[in-house]
């Protein structure tokens, strides 16, 4: 795992892949599976991996949060940044907050609360987080106006915030006034598009945003660094094209269930046997198989056409 904290400008560098996590049939971590997906994702050229709604830490105990930092540490390249998740209530990240900092990651989101939560205890009880990591957060932001912009940017200047997720569900991306706020109160290059590749085509090109996160990523990383690099080209035409495969898969997560999809579909793939998903979630129904295993050989055969024409300098 890479050691030092992610600055700024490796953020523009990758994709953040949201991979899922693998367990056995009894809950427990499954290594060899985690570390063939993380395998897969770093073969594509993906640097940073963000363990945090895919992987259903919202439901993780301390103990198996504990094991899972153990082996992303372990299993993670020296050049993977590993980003694990708190939360989503103050105290679970009181208690995860000691937990991160001695296992010795240095970048850490934090889930986010819908219920009960107002912005002036947000801001509040992430600065008290980032005091006991010794490190400022990632803030996911997934509800219109949860945290104030004037909010954010003190939060930023006082180290306790330093880079932002968001994933604010718009019809039309846009047009996002709270998103624009946001930018122009603490920069485009500290927000990552967070929700997948429906929005990156505005979250990019309109506002600028330093990146974007994707489940979908673990399964075509190499497809998604061609995607980010054509945009960030202004190639648009072949941006599109990469994006279309994407944009089906998330179309049937939306449809069926972005969570269950998303860690069945990494089984389907024959990557890695991602078991049962951590409840409180669920495994998706059997007679959903067919129809994710389609889009999900669509993702593979756009990666391995990525692979061959040299990954993410492909014009695939
Ligand atoms: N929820 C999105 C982005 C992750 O943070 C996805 O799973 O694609």
């Amino acid at each position: 795992m890479r050691q030092q904290r992610l600055e700024l400008a490796d953020f523009r560098k990758s994709v953040v892949a949201v991979p899922p996590v693998a367990w056995t049939e009894s809950l427990e971590l499954n290594p060899a599976a985690n570390a063939a997906l993380v395998r897969h994702i770093e073969a594509g050229g993906i640097s940073i991996l963000l363990y945090g709604g895919n992987a259903n830490l919202y439901h993780i105990d301390l103990g198996r949060f504990r094991a899972l930092l153990d082996l992303l540490r372990e299993t993670a390249g020296p050049s993977t940044a590993v980003i694990p998740s708190i939360g989503p209530d103050f105290g679970k990240m009181l208690d995860q907050a000691p937990i991160v900092r001695d296992k010795g990651f240095s970048d850490v989101m934090v889930l986010p609360t819908a219920f009960p939560a107002r912005a002036a205890g947000i801001e509040r009880g992430v600065g008290l987080v980032a005091e006991a990591l010794g490190f400022g957060v990632i803030l996911y932001i997934k509800q219109n106006n949860y945290i104030e912009p004037d909010q954010l940017e003190r939060m930023v200047k006082a180290g306790s915030v330093r880079f932002v997720k968001y994933a604010v569900e718009r019809a039309n991306p846009e047009g996002d006034t709270y998103l624009s706020d946001i930018v122009a109160a603490i920069g485009a290059e500290r927000v990552a598009s967070g929700m997948g590749e429906r929005p990156i085509h505005s979250h990019l090109m309109t506002y600028g945003l330093a990146t974007y996160t994707s489940g979908a990523v673990c399964i075509a990383p190499a497809a998604a660094l061609a995607t980010l690099h054509a945009y960030r080209a202004g190639d648009l035409e072949t941006a599109e094209r990469l994006r279309a495969p994407f944009l089906e898969f998330e179309r049937q997560r939306a449809e069926i269930d972005g969570f269950g999809v998303m860690h069945d579909a990494v089984t389907l793939s024959g990557i890695a046997d991602m078991g049962p998903i951590l409840p409180l979630l669920a495994n998706i129904a059997k007679d959903k198989h067919e129809t994710v295993a389609k889009c999900v050989k669509d993702l593979l055969d756009l990666e391995q056409a990525c692979r061959a024409e040299g990954g993410q300098n492909s014009k695939v």
